[in-house]
């Protein structure tokens, strides 16, 4: 069944760092280790205090998988006074906390362990399964065998973590692989139950890649896309589309039901060619719908307590502020 709610979240965009040990051949968020490599914390700071003051609710930590298996990275990254992204990252998100934004870490592949320990800082986290194909596009990229995806996602499931994931369209991959993909996501979430949402990102062109001159989708591909999830996953799973890359407005029709983490400060360092709309324009989008602000952790989770102790006064928080905002 439909729903007449469309949801998103207010977010600031934090990529700690560009460098990765893939090489995603639609990829322009990667770049070289170089000066300035790494975010300083100073600059990590400042955004969270303006996503503050507009009244953002979540941090999202997105950035390179794997920087330490890149040659002289460690090198820069001590100038941080850090000795891993991870640690970090962690350190970044008690920030983050303090002055009032949850976390939400995409930071590619983590083991148990590490998923473990960020957690303890996390209202919620994600990894895109993208596909479960064989594609020449993460030929470069070990980070993304589909097993490796997979047993990450269950990890994530085995500790609780609401989480997000999602299929990247357009890459190589065939219908039939985007419908194994949906049964992969599902049938992990059966086992679990801990998938909040499934991202259906389209993806698009960008110059100076190995993929610059490979077509992006028709909208139709994408909305049947939708469809199939809509068929395959649990209803209690949203379907996210990113309303910087698609026409958002025809494919809340096909099913879509949450638009995702939507920046009034920063720009999307993965797309950085398509601006977000602004807040206004979301409601144009949402049409008929009601649209509704979320947190990064969705309400079933809070009422399940699957978040950290840390968190619990700033969730009661922000969901007060979010639900002011909305009778404003
Ligand atoms: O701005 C972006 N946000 C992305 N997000 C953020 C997402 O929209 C929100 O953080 C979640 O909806 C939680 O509120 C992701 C989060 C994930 O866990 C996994 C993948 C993505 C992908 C993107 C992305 O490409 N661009
Ligand atoms: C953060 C997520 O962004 C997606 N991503 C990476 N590159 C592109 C692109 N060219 N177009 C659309 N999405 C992209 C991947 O799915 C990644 O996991
Ligand atoms: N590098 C990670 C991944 O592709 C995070 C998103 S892309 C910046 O999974
Ligand atoms: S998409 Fe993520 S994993 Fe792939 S190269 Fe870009 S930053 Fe690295």
């Amino acid at each position: 069944m439909q729903s007449s709610v469309l949801t998103y979240s207010r977010n600031v965009f934090l990529p700690l760092t560009d460098v990765c040990h893939n090489r995603c051949a639609y990829c322009i968020f990667r770049e070289p280790v170089r000066d300035g490599c790494v975010m300083c914390e100073g600059e990590v700071t400042d955004i969270l205090r303006k996503g503050a003051s507009f009244g953002c609710t979540e941090a999202l930590f997105t950035f390179g998988e794997r920087p330490e298996l890149e040659d002289g990275f460690i090198r820069h990254l001590k100038k941080t006074g850090y000795n891993s992204i991870l640690e970090f990252c962690y350190a970044m998100s008690e920030k983050a906390i303090k002055i009032g934004l949850l976390p939400h870490t995409n930071a590619g592949i983590l083991d148990y362990n590490e998923l473990s320990h960020l957690k303890e800082v996390n209202a919620s986290m994600g990894l895109m399964l993208e596909t479960t194909a064989d594609i020449p596009a993460h030929k470069n990229s070990p980070g993304k065998d589909p097993a490796v995806r997979i047993s990450m996602i269950e990890d994530a499931g085995k500790l609780k973590i609401p989480f997000t994931t999602g299929l990247l369209l357009g890459i190589g991959e065939t219908e039939k692989d985007r419908e194994e993909s949906l049964e992969v996501i599902e049938g992990i979430h059966r086992r679990y139950g801990h998938i909040q949402e499934v991202i259906i990102q389209n993806f698009c062109p960008k110059p100076n890649t190995p993929m610059e001159k490979w077509p992006a989708l028709k909208t139709e591909e994408i909305c049947n896309t939708i469809k199939l999830a809509c068929e395959i996953l649990s209803d209690e799973i949203s379907i996210q589309i990113p309303p910087n890359l698609v026409d958002a407005k025809i494919l809340i029709d096909c099913g879509v039901d949450d638009l995702g983490g939507v920046s009034p400060v920063t720009i999307d360092y993965v797309n950085p060619e398509h601006p977000w709309p602004a807040i206004d324009e979301l409601k144009k989008i949402a049409g008929e719908k009601e649209l509704k602000e979320r947190l990064c952790i969705y309400q079933r989770f809070i009422d399940r307590g699957w978040y950290p102790s840390l968190l619990s006064d700033l969730i009661g928080q922000l969901n007060k502020d979010i639900h002011i905002r909305s009778t404003k």
